[in-house]
């Protein structure tokens, strides 16, 4: 394992530009070898002149709201406690019906009812309730529903112990926003990721294509060893405990078998049968979740904004400023703590979560779609290939790029709360696949022109998602690097440079165009019958319009008049000459 100092030629672009190295590691800190993990380690640095007067300068976002009392005035966003509320409720109750709805391929208004008897008895489904959930569950809803909260157990489970285990980089984050409120002197101080989503994302590819465990029953007889298909009754080629075995028999006599443990494919269609049934128990868990960080919010530490409870003064954590309104309802949804971390302050819980069990598990849902599909079918169709590689590319993108998350909005501002446990845990493997799951029983059947259209739609949309994000972060990691040294920019009274010109130059979210026109593609993929594989496109400009004003107002703070004028030599927001 190595350190990394995200200014290296390597890294991405946590680190502002400007600033100067980082002093090297002390000795015996850097490696964070196996469980000792070294994530948790900070760096103190001496405060930057340059960029204390951005962080102090909104009362949303001053040293103050960062700390646990509660501020005077607040900025409510999400329709505040109301809207928090809201949505904390309606968002579950989408997901389920999204996927009831993709399977059937329309909306079916009916199926509002069956979600109202959840909300009659949330703590005891009904079992119509469950069978909404998993019509076609083998074993009825009540032993099912324990087996699907087992997988998904499972499968967090399995993800952590690849974030621990795995070779990693550590690489510094950005600087906490806390210089003032709960900083040791001033000192300027960053927590330490550890970055091995990329190897986890291919670990975990290769263990359910052929690392797959299941057991074979080897039929001994006359001293020859013949294997047999297997025999582990109808929890099938599932290694867990329900899994029965049934006795062989050859020529009307019992023959001696012996189990044997093999390797192989895993039974991914399985999770196709449970689609809304692991939604549902994904979604409790993730309420369980969000309830644990928000009472851990309240925990001393030592206030050094790492989560190790260490060895400073037990102090408050450091909180998010969005998240400290003293509205118990709006502070859960938001997320109080910034930077929730366990296991000695080494595992950090939004990092985690955001690229983790939730994006992988996306691309698995979507594979097992094909695989579905296949066993229906007896082939697969061009366009469950194409959704398969597209989102599958998408997901790989970001876990191959994970270092520049560190500096996305979600981290360095946002609390880790219900909406972002939520998100990132249920959300998006369970929303984001539903083009897949539409595709296995609706599948339009495109014509090759058509797909082929579709290509090149996804294409543009990937070049300029790419083409935008990297050229920010080959800008703020080295503005003399030969890709981005032509291009013009601002450079503003808080140090850092805006780029003017290039994808930067068209309009400044770009980005954000590319990234839906992308999604646009996805959604086209299930043709035009219906309106439900379309909700991705809908929600994401809803999302990305949303967060655009976010970010327009965090860099106004930040920038100040400098953003003003960088808005009027670039004037557009996501389409050059038209918004
Ligand atoms: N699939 C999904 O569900 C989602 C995908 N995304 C994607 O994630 C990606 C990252 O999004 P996000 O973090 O929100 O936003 P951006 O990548 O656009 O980052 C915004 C920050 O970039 C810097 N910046 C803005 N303009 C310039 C400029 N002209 N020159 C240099 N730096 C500039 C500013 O920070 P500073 O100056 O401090 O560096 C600003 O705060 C996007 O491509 C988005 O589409 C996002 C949300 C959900
Ligand atoms: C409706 C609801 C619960 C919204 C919560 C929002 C989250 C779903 C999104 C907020 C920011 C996200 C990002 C990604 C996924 C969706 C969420 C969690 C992301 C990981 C997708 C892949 C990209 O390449 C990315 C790494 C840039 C991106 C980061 C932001």
């Amino acid at each position: 394992m190595v350190r990394l100092n995200p200014n290296d030629r390597f890294a991405k672009h946590p680190t502002p530009i400007e600033r100067p190295p980082p002093p090297p590691p002390p000795p015996g800190v850097a490696t964070g070898g196996k469980g000792s993990g070294g994530g948790g380690e900070r760096t103190p640095r001496p405060a930057s002149t340059s960029s204390s007067s951005s962080l102090s300068s909104s009362s949303s976002s001053s040293s103050e709201s960062l700390t646990p009392s509660t501020p005077s005035s607040f900025e409510y966003e999400f329709g505040g406690p109301l809207g928090a509320f809201l949505t904390m409720v309606s968002l579950p109750i989408v997901t389920l019906l999204l996927i009831r709805w993709a399977a059937r391929g329309r909306i079916v208004w009916e199926d509002v009812d069956v979600v109202r008897l959840l909300l009659a008895s949330p703590s005891c489904p009904s079992s119509r309730f469950l069978h909404f959930l998993c019509p076609s569950c083998d074993d009825g809803p009540l032993v099912e529903l324990p087996r699907c909260a087992l997988v998904v157990f499972s499968w967090f489970a399995f993800q952590v112990i690849l974030e621990r285990v795995l070779p990693c980089e550590l690489v510094e984050g950005a600087p906490l926003p806390d210089r003032h409120g709960g900083g040791r002197g001033g000192e300027e101080r960053r927590l330490t990721y550890r970055i091995n989503g990329h190897l986890a994302f291919w670990v975990t590819l290769m263990l359910l294509d052929v690392g797959w465990p299941r057991w074979i029953d080897v039929v001994v007889e006359g001293g020859a060893k013949a294997a047999t298909t297997t025999t582990t009754g109808r929890g099938g080629p599932w290694p867990w405990p329900w899994s029965r075995r049934v006795p062989l028999t050859g020529g009307g006599r019992t023959t001696a078998t012996r189990s044997v443990l093999t390797l192989g494919r895993a039974p991914l269609a399985w999770l196709y049968d449970h689609h809304a049934m692991l939604a549902f128990v994904t979604i409790a868990y993730a309420i369980c979740l969000s309830t644990y960080l928000y009472a851990k919010s309240f925990a001393l530490d030592d206030g050094d904004g790492d989560g190790d409870g260490g060895e400073g003064a037990r102090r408050p954590p450091l909180l998010a400023a969005g998240g400290n309104s003293g509205n118990r309802v709006y502070d859960f949804f938001m997320g109080r703590e910034l930077n929730p971390r366990s296991l000695g302050g080494t595992f950090d819980w939004k990092e985690f979560c955001e690229l983790r069990p939730g994006l992988i598990g996306w691309a698995v849902l979507n594979m097992a779609m094909l695989a579905k599909q296949r066993d229906r079918l007896g082939y697969v169709t061009g366009s469950m290939v194409l959704v398969n590689v597209f989102q599958g590319a998408y997901v790989w993108d970001a876990l191959y790029q994970e270092r520049a998350i560190l500096t996305t909005m979600d981290i360095t501002t946002d609390g880790f709360g219900y909406m972002l446990v939520f998100g990132d845990l249920a959300w998006v493997p369970f929303t984001y696949s539903l083009q897949a799951r539409y595709l296995v029983d609706h599948d339009p059947l495109l014509s090759l022109p058509a797909l082929a259209g579709i290509v090149a739609v996804n294409v543009a949309g990937y070049l300029i998602f790419r083409g935008a994000n990297g050229q920010k972060d080959a800008f703020r990691r080295d503005p003399n690097s030969v890709e981005v040294s032509h291009l013009t920019y601002l450079r503003t009274k808080r140090g850092t440079k805006l780029l003017t010109s290039g994808w930067w130059g068209l309009a400044r979210k770009i980005n954000y165009t590319g990234d839906w026109i992308m999604g646009l593609s996805w959604c086209m993929l299930c043709g035009f019958d219906s309106v439900v594989p379309y909700f991705y496109a809908i929600y994401f400009a809803i999302l990305l319009v949303h967060r655009s004003v976010r970010d327009d107002r965090l860099c106004r703070e930040k920038y100040g008049d400098d953003w003003d004028r960088y808005k009027s030599i670039v004037p557009y927001r996501f389409i050059p000459g038209i918004i």
